[in-house]
């Protein structure tokens, strides 16, 4: 467990964030500007902080070189050397498990190439097995998809899921994308303005509509973890989750399997009354648990069943003649097409 306590003043900005880092992926999520370099930064020991508790079990690293800390950095480019061969760049890293880190980031059949020949998202890879090599005790993790395409993410983040799981050590994880950031973490940090304003599981952040403001109307939205049922011969799969059993599009996860879903709040539909013949193929009963008005024309409505949660944007105008109340019993209408492969992960 890493435990950090951070306070810093540049002349414009105060950074004075504390919270806990378990083993797994924690995100930093804020928006530009809110310290989530500067925290990364501290923590890796180039930010000299006024004041910096940052405890790795028992011992307090805060006022160590940045070479004794122990620490993998990856960034947004993947800075490798280029007059080396991928196995070198390795290499350079340390020689920690050396087979291991190239069986789990796929890295065999790259071995002998230079970066040069390398795309963004293979150069990624080696970055974060040149981090692997030295065996930190810390991995940070500074948005290191986000110079990639659409593409190029979808074929690194599977690397990063298998690191995720296979891997004991706490890793901050930087991100502007709520799609990586519902994938790959167990805990999010939410930063505004220097300082911590909402943290806890990704499960429960995502679906408490109380976060929006800060996460943003456009990214929030629940997560749902559940089992595949089955697959379907017309090309959807079904999942058991707690609020109920729905469909998704694609052959995803295998039967028996866990599935994990993000569900973004603006694709989900409320009725009072259970609809009928409609071409929505998720229509599930639930309970509302909580109304939060925004800023702007719409309304937040946090949803239940069976101990999972759900959330809906909808316009305040709809909720006023819909008399959307706390307690009220609704069906939440969600599309099996509104769900997007990147949001479904079978892990
Ligand atoms: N060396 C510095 N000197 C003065 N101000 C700094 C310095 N480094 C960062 N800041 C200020 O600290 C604030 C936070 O910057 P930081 O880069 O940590 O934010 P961020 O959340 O990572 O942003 P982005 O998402 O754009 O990368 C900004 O206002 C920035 O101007």
């Amino acid at each position: 467990m890493l435990q950090i306590d951070l306070r810093h003043s540049f002349p414009d900005f105060t950074l004075e964030a504390a919270f806990d880092v378990p083993a797994g992926i924690t995100a930093l999520f804020g928006p530009s500007g809110s310290g989530k370099t500067s925290i990364v930064r501290a923590v890796a020991g180039l930010l000299q902080c006024d004041d910096a508790d940052v405890r790795l079990g028992a011992r307090n690293i805060g006022r160590l070189r940045p070479h004794q800390r122990k620490i993998g950095y990856v960034f947004q480019d993947a800075r490798l050397f280029p007059h080396m061969t991928v196995l070198q760049n390795l290499r350079y890293g340390g020689r920690m498990d050396e087979d291991q880190v190239i069986a789990l980031l796929g890295l065999d059949d790259l071995l002998m190439r230079r970066p040069a020949g390398l795309s963004g998202g293979e150069a990624q890879r080696v970055a974060l097995g040149r981090a692997l090599m030295a065996g930190p005790d810390v991995m940070l993790l500074d948005e290191p998809l986000s110079a990639l395409d659409g593409p190029r993410k979808a074929d690194v983040m599977p690397y990063l899921e298998a690191l995720r799981d296979q891997s004991a050590i706490p890793m901050i994880y930087v991100s502007h994308d709520m799609t990586e950031v519902a994938r790959l973490a167990g805990r999010i940090v939410v930063l505004d303005r220097g300082r911590v304003v909402v943290q806890g599981a990704v499960e429960d952040v995502l679906a408490d509509p109380v976060a929006v403001p800060y996460i943003g109307v456009q990214d929030a939205g629940a997560v749902l973890t559940g089992r595949v049922v089955g697959h379907a011969d017309d090309g959807l799969t079904k999942v058991e989750t707690g609020i109920g059993a729905l469909w998704v599009p694609g052959v995803a996860g295998r039967a028996g399997g866990p599935l994990r879903i993000r569900i973004p709040a603006q694709d989900v539909i409320l009725s009072r009354s259970k609809p009928d013949g409609l071409s929505a193929l998720n229509v599930l009963p639930v309970t509302i648990a909580g109304l939060q008005e925004g800023r702007g024309p719409g309304v937040m409505v946090a949803l239940e069943a069976g101990g999972a949660r759900l959330l809906a944007r909808v316009t305040r105008r709809s909720a006023l003649s819909m008399g959307l109340a706390v307690g009220q019993n609704v069906h939440a209408i969600l599309k099996a097409t509104a769900i997007a492969p990147q949001d479904v992960s079978d892990r």
